[in-house]
């Protein structure tokens, strides 16, 4: 398939090189920095097109992966240019619906995916989640998921819960950078190098969740595992719980549901 790419930066750098690795797509990329674009596509050996318009004439798939808020200027430089070709148009944007995509394109037959990723697609870890509107055939959305599977997994799952996705898996990444950072800091404290500290804490984290994907269990069983009677783990455990470890979490979730609900209001 013909895929082509608009923007290049987090995440669409993170797809780029993705794809790339599988290896059986024809990929181009278009951006506004033409310089840093013609450099990025000659690394990697790949297409650049100087417009937004231009690559949309070259894509069976065309993925927007710039932010939200320049969404209406991009959809309206490309609209004669995807009533042309008629590719499958692919959005990543946080907070942006079918419906307001379908708004902002302004073409009745548009077919339109939404597909929500996060940074680990960098390292072919993402965890994505798609949906698409009525006029994108079974075959094709199972088609688009199965070139998602080359960046991580992808989950097909109602519009509605994408909000929550954000949550759980587009934005969460973040949370977890901060978890990583307190705990190292904490290290720090105790007379650790914060390199080290950091090392530590992040292969025991990917220990920790790897641990969990195998034995498929309820994380507090493993959390009781490590927890020893009268010992170290379950005073920590108390203390972060008197803290309101859980609750902060709640509220982090609470904050991006609300804000993703947000950002769609505003198109
Ligand atoms: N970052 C993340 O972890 C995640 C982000 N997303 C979504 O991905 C999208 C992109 O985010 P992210 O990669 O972080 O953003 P970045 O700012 O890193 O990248 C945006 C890219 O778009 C380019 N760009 C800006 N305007 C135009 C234009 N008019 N035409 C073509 N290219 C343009 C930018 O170029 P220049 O730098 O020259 O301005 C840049 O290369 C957002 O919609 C976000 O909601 C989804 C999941 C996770
Ligand atoms: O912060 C954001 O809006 C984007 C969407 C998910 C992750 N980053």
């Amino acid at each position: 398939m013909k895929i082509g790419i608009i923007g290049i930066g987090n995440m669409g750098t993170a797809i780029v090189d993705g794809l790339l690795a599988e290896g059986s797509h024809e990929i181009s990329v278009a951006s506004l920095d033409l310089p840093a674009l013609h450099e990025f596509a000659k690394q990697r050996n790949i297409s650049a097109y100087d417009t937004n318009g231009e690559l949309v004439l070259h894509s069976d798939l065309v993925i927007l992966a710039v932010k939200p808020k320049v969404f209406p200027e991009v959809l309206e430089e490309i609209r004669v240019s995807l009533q042309l070709q008629k590719p499958i148009l692919l959005s990543i944007a946080a907070g942006l619906t079918l419906d307001v995509l379908s708004q902002l394109v302004k073409l009745d037959e548009q077919k339109i995916v939404r597909l929500m990723p996060n940074l680990a697609a960098k390292v072919g870890e993402s965890v994505s989640a798609i949906c698409a509107n009525h006029l994108v055939e079974k075959e094709e959305l199972t088609e688009i998921a199965e070139i998602f599977s080359a960046i991580g997994s992808v989950y097909e799952i109602e519009e509605k819960d994408f909000s929550t996705f954000v949550a759980l898996a587009g934005s969460s990444p973040a949370f977890v950078y901060s978890f990583i950072d307190s705990l190292a800091k904490s290290g720090v404290m105790y007379g650790f190098p914060k390199d080290l500290a950091t090392e530590i804490v992040t292969k025991t984290l990917i220990g920790s969740a790897k641990l969990l994907l195998e034995e498929n269990c309820h994380p507090q069983q493993l959390a009781d595992r490590v927890a020893s009677p009268a010992g170290t783990t379950i005073a920590g455990l108390l203390a972060l719980e008197s803290a309101g470890f859980a609750n902060a979490v709640h509220k982090g979730v609470e904050a991006i549901i609300k804000r993703d609900k947000e950002m769609s209001k505003k198109n």
